[in-house]
């Protein structure tokens, strides 16, 4: 049975994941977006997500509910176990991860590759106040994380810029990922 090709679609916060990502779902060509579990307070939203309570983070962790799972910006993540499930199901999975959990995941995946977004500071600032989600302290905490490098080691990485328009973004991501199973 062919598994899908797990994307991870990573970047500083403001860069485009969640729009990029949207965008390659909505072309209805069997991209898929893996919903992950976030202790995100009520009132921010965004991309489409399972909020968790602290309680209820912890009582999924102890169960084994999550493959994958990371803190950033004072609240949990989770990549829900049942995303086996939907890798039999689309050609690629598409999914939001810190860089900080690219290796594991490399092991945990085997056909694994990472979109790795970039903006300047300045297109990051002035995405993050278009946005408009979170608290003027919380913006400045994600703009100083933007340094973030990736980590060494992984096999797969397709950079693209996203400080032009989307499409653009899309579609080259797009013939990069042909070039790449070809
Ligand atoms: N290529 C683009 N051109 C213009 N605006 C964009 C582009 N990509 C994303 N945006 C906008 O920038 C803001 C941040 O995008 P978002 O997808 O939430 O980023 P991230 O998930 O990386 O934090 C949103 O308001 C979004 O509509
Ligand atoms: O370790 P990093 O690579 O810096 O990533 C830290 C977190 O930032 C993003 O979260 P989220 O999507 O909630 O925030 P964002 O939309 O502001 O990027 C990303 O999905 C990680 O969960």
């Amino acid at each position: 049975m062919t598994l899908a090709t797990v994307i991870a679609v990573v970047g500083p916060s403001g860069v485009g994941k969640d729009s990029v990502m949207e965008a390659l779902a909505a072309r209805g060509d069997g991209l898929q977006l893996v919903r992950r579990v976030i202790t995100r307070p009520a009132g921010e939203d965004g991309e489409v997500f399972a909020r968790a309570t602290e309680a209820e983070f912890d009582a999924g962790l102890a169960a084994g509910d999550f493959l994958l799972n990371w803190d950033a910006h004072g609240m949990r993540y989770g990549i829900p176990a049942v995303i086996h499930d939907q890798r039999r199901q689309a050609r690629g999975l598409l999914v939001n991860l810190s860089r900080s959990v690219l290796v594991d995941a490399q092991e945990l995946f085997g056909d694994f590759v990472v979109v790795s977004l970039t903006a300047s500071p300045e297109v990051l600032a002035a995405r993050l106040d278009t946005r408009a989600r979170e608290s003027v302290e919380d913006r400045q905490r994600r703009l100083d994380r933007a340094r973030l490098k990736l980590p060494e080691g992984l096999r797969r990485v397709i950079e693209v810029d996203n400080s032009g328009a989307l499409d653009q973004t899309v579609q080259t991501i797009l013939s990069r990922l042909q070039c790449e199973s070809a």
